[in-house]
Parts: structure tokens; sequence; C-alpha cells
């Protein structure tokens, strides 16, 4: 084999303000649904990885948080999650959407960014170029390439798979020479509780009012076969949130909304695990989680 066939893996990352569509290309590019996505900012707190098999190489996906100026414990906690990811990972996609001028808060990641990239090379995506012009996408390339230096620049839509092929052949292109480090077909190598509380966490985030989505967090307490039945899963869930007030919302009148939460919940779980379900939530109150180091440590941050 020559230096230029040969296989190739590692670890991508990106990063990028909230909502800049760094869930929604992971999905794409790993061709299914692991990470969350939503259209409530700050709603990815897991580092989940999305695993991309081809032939000539395995791209692993590590999904971060939107970086952010820190108000709470958990903010901080989210924002070392970050800094921790860039360190460990062989290249980095800085997200900036098509349709949202290039501002403070993409200066603001470049800065931190400019710390890392003498080691880590650092790739530019103007996402959602589906939503502008193209003339509106070059000029979006042009000013991404004002804030810092990148290894190369390009535009992509998750929606529209635009350009999705040619940003995994970037990636991959600064990937070291390796063999593979997953077995063909694995997805993800996160827990299934940890996808199943996601799933669910998603689900509740669905319509809900914009202070709600910190205030949520999920547990999969258990998950066991039903005694006697080989294609019935039970799975036991709380859903916490941090005042009666948001308790109330998550429920909904006469528990409407909860059961509505259920269904789209198990819908998803039971495409993930090919079986049928049994889906317990309930929901419960621990005060100002966020806050609370102890809360956080239970709620797996
Ligand atoms: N039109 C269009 N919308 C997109 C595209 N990619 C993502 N979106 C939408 O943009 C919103 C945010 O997408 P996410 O993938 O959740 O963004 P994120 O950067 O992971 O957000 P955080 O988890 O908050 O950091 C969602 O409503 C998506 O549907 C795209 O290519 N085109």
């Amino acid at each position: 084999m020559t230096s230029e066939d040969a296989h190739r893996s590692g670890f991508a990352c990106f990063v990028g303000r909230p909502n800049a569509g760094k869930s929604t290309l992971t999905n794409r590019l790993v061709g299914t649904k692991v990470a969350i996505t939503s259209s409530k900012p700050q709603t990815t707190r897991h580092a989940i990885r999305g695993i991309v098999h081809r032939p000539d190489a395995q791209l692993i996906i590590v999904d971060t948080p939107g970086l952010h100026r820190p108000r709470t414990l958990l903010g901080r906690r989210l924002n070392d999650l970050v800094y921790e990811t860039w360190s460990e990972v062989d290249v980095v996609g800085f997200c900036v959407p098509a349709d949202e001028k290039v501002g403070p808060g993409d200066r603001f990641i470049a800065e931190q960014l400019k710390k890392v990239s003498r080691r880590t090379p650092v790739v530019g995506v103007v996402t959602k170029a589906d939503l502008v012009p193209k003339q509106q996408v070059a000029e979006q390339l042009l000013a991404l390439q004002e804030v810092m230096d990148f290894a190369e620049l390009i535009p992509v839509s998750a929606k529209d798979s635009f350009q999705v092929d040619e940003l995994s052949d970037v990636l991959v292109s600064q990937l070291p020479e390796g063999p593979q480090l997953y077995p063909d077909g694995e997805l993800t190598d996160e827990p299934e509780t940890t996808l199943i509380a996601e799933l669910i966490r998603e689900a509740a985030l669905e319509g809900v009012r914009d202070e709600l989505p910190h205030s949520l967090a999920v547990t999969v307490e258990e998950m066991n076969p039903r005694e006697g039945r080989d294609d019935l899963i039970d799975v036991h869930a709380l859903i916490y949130v941090e005042r009666s007030s948001q308790k109330a919302i998550v429920i909904g009148r006469g528990g409407e909304r909860l059961r509505t939460v259920g269904s789209q919940a198990r819908r998803h779980i039971q495409a993930l695990l090919g079986s049928k379900i049994y889906l317990d939530l309930h929901v419960k109150i621990a005060k100002d989680w966020q806050r609370d180091p102890k809360q956080l440590r239970k709620l797996g941050f």
C-alpha cells in the first residue's frame, strides 16, 4: 500500500455558536440519528460520538456543546468539556451558519481556537448553505476567512446533503494513517441508556418555553427485558426540572404533554433498539440542579 491509499482513522469535532447546526451535520455525516438536535440553543450536553465508516477511513465525530460565556457551574463544566475535546481530536470543524453574520460570538471562538490550532488543524465550515443565495455563501466564506487561518474552508447544507461527502473527504484528509478503531456498522460508542435519555430529553424539549431547555435533564433509571417476553423492554426514566412551575409545563394539563412526549420518545427508542418498549416516565424536581455540584454529578456532568 502506498501512503496515498493507506487507511486513515481519527477523531473530529465541530465547534461553533449554539444553533450553528453541529448536531444536524454530525447526524448527516454518520447517516443516522445519534446526536440530539433542537431548534433551541445549547441542548447538546454529552460528547456523543458518531462514527463514519468509509472504505478508506474511519472518522469518529465527537459532538460538543456550544461554547458560550458561562454563568452557572453547569456553564463552566460545559466549556471545560469543549476545551478538553479540542485538545484530544485530530481535526476541528468550526461551524458558522450561512444566514447569520460572522459576529463577536464567532470571533470569541476563533480566539480560543487559535490556542489549539497550532497543534490541531481547523476546517472552516459554512453551514445551512441552503438558506441563502450562492453569492451570500461566497461572502460568508470570505468573512470567515478573516477571523483565523483555516486548513480548508467549505460550505455545506446538512438539510440538502450538499457537500456533506466533500466535508467528509476534507476531514479525513487531516487524519493520521491508522487502522479501523471500531467494528463495521457501529455508529456510536455512547451507552444505550445515554442515547435513550437524550431521545427522551429531545422529545420533552419540543414546544416548551424558551427558559426551560437548560432546566431539563433525563436519567434512565432502569431498563430490563419484560419477564417472560423477549419482544418487550421496560424502560423507566426520570425527567428532572428545577421548579414546580416547570414540572407543570412538562406534564401539561391532565398529563397530556407528558403523554405526547412519551409516545414520541417511545417511537424513536423503538427505532434505536429495534424492539418494542414500554416507557415509564416520571417528572421530578431537583431544585437548582445546574448550580449544585452534587446534583450535577448525579446527573452525569
Ligand atoms: N435550513 C437548514 N437548517 C439547518 C441545517 N442544519 C441545521 N439546521 C437547523 O438549525 C437548528 C440548529 O441545529 P443543531 O444541529 O441543533 O445545532 P447545534 O449547533 O448542534 O446546536 P447546539 O446543540 O445548541 O450547540 C435546527 O433547527 C436545525 O434543524 C441546514 O443545513 N439547513
